[in-house]
């Protein structure tokens, strides 16, 4: 039987209720863990001997290993190639900013106060958007929640990550247990994240926005709407038929209700397809009941895979003016960065030299703005 992860909270919660081992001590055990990559499980100290007995039997310190690390060449953004237990590959991606300038600073591996991770969910994504590669690729598996934190802990290694958004590889609220499972970790001791610096990025699964508020209160939802009508939406967005547009809007005035939070809205520009001055005009009025913070997000080149070109600067500005002096909706545009290391939103699907494939969604954006506000 395969080991499981150390950080998989509620595998090793159980494990050690039913060893009636306290388990007060495995929060020490992660911090042992992240601070020693390379330990035994005896080098840790004062743990009950039934501990180590259960640790040996049963779990590995990570069980998932750094194949690679890019920097990007302005060396704001680390993408870590990362390989699972089951062979396949996931991505995530560190983008560092400087809160002193106030912006991106460019000092490779400087880390800093605010460093944000972007993380992946799922191996692949069954959902199909016809702009992001990950779509392309189908879904091939979950990540369980102890291989979502591991992610958490391999970036630490290289900076100190103050925000974490799930806005990497697949759908996180369609791995949902696992998705809370892995919140309530890296927002306990040790990493002790703010669930406030945390943002679950979805394309719109109903019946979980109407439970993340509960289950992990205060995390950032942040829902990639990407037209403001449902006749787009289905075209460009196939998971749009099973959450029809005005159900979603129906459970993001429920989840709003309930959580007084702002919902941040992102918004793919494709020229010629949800750009017009329209299009705008019918977001802002979609949008008129809501808090909210719009993100225009250029789109990312994913080569032959999509029909799709991103919108000129000048559409850009006036679909923002609108947003912005008609209806009053506070707009930012995206800064899309790391596309040399091919780290940018959805933007990827790397073929390896063993013909693995694997597929990368991180979005490089201005997501210190997000949590700013
Ligand atoms: C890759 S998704 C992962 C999170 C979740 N599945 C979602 O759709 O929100 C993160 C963000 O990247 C965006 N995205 C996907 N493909 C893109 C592309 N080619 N260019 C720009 N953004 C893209 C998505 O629409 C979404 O807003
Ligand atoms: S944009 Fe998100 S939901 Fe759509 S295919 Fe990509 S990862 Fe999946």
């Amino acid at each position: 039987m395969a080991l499981k992860s150390v950080f998989d909270a509620s595998v090793i919660r159980a494990e050690f209720d039913k060893a009636s081992i306290n388990t007060r001590f495995i929060p020490l055990i992660w911090k042992y863990v992240i601070q020693n990559p390379d330990c035994d499980w005896e080098d840790i100290p004062s743990l009950p001997s039934s501990a180590y007995v259960l640790l040996r039997s049963k779990f590995r310190a990570s069980t998932s290993v750094v194949d690679s690390v890019l920097e990007s060449s302005d060396g704001v953004t680390t993408k870590l190639l990362i390989k699972l237990q089951n062979g396949a590959f996931v991505e995530c991606v560190i983008m560092r900013y400087d809160t002193r300038l106030g912006k991106y600073n460019g000092k490779p591996r400087s880390g800093g106060p605010r460093s944000t991770l972007c993380i992946s969910s799922q191996v692949g994504c069954k959902m199909g958007c016809t702009f992001c590669a990950t779509g392309s690729m189908g879904f091939k598996s979950n990540l369980s929640s102890g291989e979502i934190v591991e992610q958490l802990v391999h970036a630490s290694r290289l900076s100190t990550i103050r925000n974490v958004v799930f806005m990497g590889m697949g759908e996180p609220l369609n791995n949902y247990s696992a998705l809370v499972d892995a919140i309530r970790v890296m927002t306990a001791f040790p990493f002790q994240l703010s669930p406030k610096r945390i943002t679950v990025s979805t394309v719109g699964i109903i019946h979980a926005i109407t439970k993340i508020h509960n289950d992990v209160p205060n995390v950032n939802l942040a829902v990639s709407l990407h037209a403001p009508v449902q006749e787009i939406r289905c075209q460009i967005m196939p998971a749009a038929r099973a959450f029809p547009l005005e159900r979603l809007m129906n459970a993001l005035q429920e989840y709003q209700k309930k959580s007084q939070q702002k919902i941040f809205i992102e918004y793919i520009m494709l020229d010629g397809v949800n750009d017009e001055e329209q299009h705008a005009h019918q977001l802002g009025k979609l949008l008129d009941a809501f808090q909210v913070v719009v993100n225009l997000i250029p789109f990312n080149p994913i080569g032959s895979l999509s029909r799709f070109s991103t919108s000129n600067n000048q559409k850009v500005t006036t679909f923002q003016k609108i947003l912005r002096d008609t209806y009053d909706i506070r707009t930012t545009v995206r800064k899309e960065m790391g596309q040399d290391i091919s780290g940018a939103c959805g933007q990827l699907v790397v073929n390896l030299p063993d013909k693995r494939s694997i597929s990368s969604a991180a979005p490089l954006t201005d997501i210190e703005d997000l949590h700013k506000q």
